[in-house]
C-alpha cells in the first residue's frame, strides 16, 4: 500500500520567473525556491511553501489569453498581471488554496506555476484534480437556504457576491431557495426537500435561520428513522447531512462558536474543504409534547425577560438588546421554582476548567465516545431505566437566572460567553443557577462575562455539568409540594402568594419565559435532554493560535 507521504510528482517549475522545486505528495503541495546564490538575504520572502492537499480549493489550467498576458480570468472578469507574471506563451496552471489570516479568517490565495512543456502541465493538473476528487468528505451538491430579511438584509447579496463564486470555482453544484416567509426553510426540509440529492444544507442567515434548519432536518431524520419526536425519553437519530452556516444575521453566535469568526468567505471555505464538526442538540419537552431544539442557550429569568422585552422593541434594531438588558437588570425580578438534574457521570472536564473547546477537542472526543458506548449498551440491554441509574438531584429556590449553555455562547459582544469551558460535542450542557442576590452582586456576575474573572466564583452562582434537567416554576408545583413548603415557611408565605397573584399591587410576576436560542418558549415547565453529536456542521471548531500560525506559515513547520 502507498504511504501517505509518497511523492507523486516532483518537477522544476517557475513561479513569477523564479525557479522552484515543486513536489506533490498525497498530503502536501510544496514549492521551494532554488538557491541561486549563497548570499544571505534576510528580507527575501519565504523560500518554501507547503499547502495541505485537503486545503486546496481548485486547480485550473491557464487559458491562452492569460498565458499571453492579456489577463482575462475564467469568470469573465479581468485581473491585473504584473510584467513579472507574464507567462510568455508557456503553459501554466494555477492552484487556489486556503490561506489563514488574522482572527481565524480564511482567504483564497493563488499561486501560478509555469511548466516547460504542455504535457508536464497537464500531468500536474490531472494529478492534483485526482487527489481532490478522492476526498470523499467534500460536498459536491448543496441545498442552500437564504433568509433575505436576516440581519441587515444582506443575505442574498452576501451569497451571490462572496459565496457562490467560490462554490462554482470548487465545482460544487447548488440548489438555492430564497425564503418567502418565516419557517419556509423548516417546512421545506421537513417534507418537500429531496435530501438524497445533496451532501449538505447551507443556511445563509443568523441564529434564528440556523434554528429553522435544524428543526427541519432533525425532525425529518426522526420521522424517517421511526423515532417519535414527542417522546422525551427516546434517543434521537443523528442527521447524516452536514450544515454550513454563512453568517448573515445580527449576532451569528453559532457560527462564531464553531468557526471563530463571522465571515462569509471563511465559512464558505470550510464548506468547500468538507470540514465536519459534530454538535450536541438539546430537545425541550413539556409533558410529553415536543417544544423545540436548542444548541446554544436556554435561559429562564433574566435572559428570558430580556428577550421578551426586546421583542416588543424590534423597531429599535440591535440597540433593543442593550436597552432591554438595562431595563431587566434594574427591574431585578427573581423567580421561584424547582430544578432537578442528572449530572454528567464518568466524563472528563468541568464547567470551571481553564481549557476551552477547540478544534480536535479531546474532551469532546472522550466524552462523545463514552456516550455512544452507553447508547449501544442501552440498545442491546434495552434497560428501561438506563438513564435513571444516575442520580437525579433537586434544587428548590429563588433564582434571578437559570441558564443552560450547551456551548460557550461566545460572540463578539461577549468573547468568553456564558460558560467559557462548555463543549460543542461532549453530550452535556452547563446548568448555571444564579440565586436571588443584590443588584450589585448580579452586576458583578454579569460583568464577569466580559472580563477574565471566573464568573462562577461567586456565592450565589452554582454551575453543574448535566445530561438532562427539568424545571418546574413554583406555581406549577403540585399542591402537596406547596403545602409542605408553606408548613416549612409559616404563615407569611401565604400572604406573599396572595400578593403575587394579585396584579393590582404591581409586585413581581410569578413566571418568566424561557429564551430558547433566541425564541420564546410557550411553556415554563420543561424537560431538557442533551443528544450527543446529533448534528454535524461544515466547521472544525476554533483553531488554536499555534496551529493557526503554523499552517499560515507552513515553511516554519
Ligand atoms: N422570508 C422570510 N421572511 C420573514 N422572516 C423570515 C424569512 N426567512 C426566515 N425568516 C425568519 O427570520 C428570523 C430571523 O432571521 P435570522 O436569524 O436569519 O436573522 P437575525 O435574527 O437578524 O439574526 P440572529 O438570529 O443571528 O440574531 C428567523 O427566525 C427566521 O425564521
Amino acid at each position: 500500500m502507498d504511504r501517505p507521504g509518497r511523492l507523486l510528482l516532483l518537477s522544476e517549475l517557475r513561479v513569477r520567473n523564479a525557479a522552484y522545486d515543486v513536489s506533490l505528495s498525497w498530503c502536501l503541495l510544496t514549492w521551494k525556491r532554488r538557491a541561486s546564490s549563497p548570499v544571505y538575504r534576510p528580507f527575501r520572502p519565504s523560500m518554501s511553501h507547503s499547502v495541505p492537499l485537503s486545503e486546496i480549493i481548485s486547480v485550473r489550467e491557464e487559458d491562452e489569453e492569460e498565458e499571453n498576458g492579456s489577463g482575462r480570468k475564467d469568470d469573465g472578469s479581468w485581473k491585473k498581471i504584473k510584467d513579472g507574471d507574464r507567462l510568455d506563451g508557456r503553459l501554466a496552471f494555477t492552484v487556489s488554496y486556503v490561506e489563514r489570516c488574522q482572527q481565524h479568517r480564511w482567504r483564497c490565495a493563488e499561486v501560478t506555476f509555469t511548466c516547460p512543456e504542455r504535457a508536464l502541465c497537464r500531468s500536474w493538473v490531472s494529478s492534483i484534480r485526482e487527489q481532490l476528487a478522492s476526498f470523499s468528505s467534500r460536498p459536491r451538491s448543496l441545498l442552500v437556504y437564504i433568509n433575505p430579511y436576516g440581519g441587515k438584509r444582506q443575505g442574498k447579496r452576501i451569497y451571490e457576491r462572496k459565496v457562490a463564486p467560490l462554490f462554482a470555482q470548487a465545482g460544487i453544484s447548488t440548489q438555492v431557495i430564497v425564503t418567502d416567509y418565516a419557517n419556509h426553510a423548516r417546512d421545506h426540509l421537513r417534507t418537500a426537500a429531496e435530501l438524497s440529492k445533496f451532501d449538505g444544507v447551507v443556511c445563509v442567515g443568523g441564529d434564528g435561520m440556523f434554528s429553522e434548519i435544524i428543526h427541519g432536518l432533525v425532525w425529518r431524520t426522526q420521522i424517517e428513522c421511526g423515532v417519535d419526536p414527542n417522546c422525551p425519553d427516546e434517543a434521537l437519530s443523528p442527521c447524516s447531512l452536514r450544515i454550513g452556516i454563512i453568517p448573515a444575521g445580527s449576532t451569528d453566535c453559532i457560527c462564531f462558536a464553531t468557526v471563530g469568526t463571522n465571515d462569509p468567505i471563511t465559512s464558505a471555505l470550510h464548506i468547500i474543504v468538507g470540514d465536519s464538526q459534530p454538535m450536541d442538540v438539546c430537545s425541550v419537552h413539556h409533558n410529553n409534547m415536543f417544544l423545540r431544539y436548542s444548541v446554544s442557550l436556554l435561559g429562564y429569568g433574566f435572559y428570558g425577560d430580556v428577550l421578551t422585552d426586546s421583542e416588543r422593541k424590534r423597531w429599535l434594531g440591535l440597540a433593543r438588546y442593550d436597552i432591554s438588558g438595562v431595563k431587566m437588570f434594574l427591574t431585578h425580578h427573581y423567580y421561584e421554582g424547582t430544578v432537578s438534574y442528572l449530572p454528567a457521570r464518568g466524563m472528563i472536564g468541568t464547567p470551571r476548567d481553564a481549557g476551552r473547546c477547540r478544534s480536535g477537542c479531546v474532551v469532546c472526543q472522550h466524552n462523545g465516545q463514552i456516550q455512544s458506548d452507553r447508547a449501544e449498551k442501552y440498545e442491546t440491554e434495552k434497560a428501561s431505566d438506563c438513564e435513571d441509574d444516575g442520580e437525579w438531584k433537586t434544587i428548590r429556590g429563588k433564582f434571578l437566572a437559570i441558564n443552560a449553555a450547551s456551548m460557550s455562547c461566545a460572540c463578539p459582544r461577549s468573547p468568553k460567553g456564558l460558560s467559557p469551558a462548555a463543549h460543542l460535542a461532549d453530550g452535556t450542557t452547563d446548568l448555571i443557577l444564579v440565586r436571588k442576590c443584590s443588584r450589585f452582586n448580579f452586576l458583578r456576575h454579569l460583568l464577569r462575562h466580559t472580563n477574565k474573572d471566573d464568573q462562577f466564583d461567586l456565592g450565589f452562582v452554582e454551575v453543574h455539568r448535566v445530561v438532562r434537567f427539568r424545571f418546574t416554576p413554583r406555581y406549577c408545583q403540585s399542591d402537596s409540594d406547596l403545602e409542605l413548603e408553606l408548613l416549612e415557611n409559616g404563615k407569611r408565605q401565604i400572604f406573599s402568594q396572595i400578593c403575587r397573584d394579585h396584579p393590582a399591587c404591581g409586585c413581581a410576576p410569578a413566571y418568566s419565559s424561557w429564551n430558547c436560542d433566541g425564541e420564546i418558549l410557550t411553556h415554563t415547565a420543561i424537560d431538557v435532554r442533551v443528544h450527543c453529536r446529533l448534528i454535524k456542521l461544515f466547521a472544525r471548531g476554533i483553531e488554536e493560535p499555534q496551529v493557526f500560525e503554523d499552517l499560515a506559515n507552513p515553511s516554519a513547520i
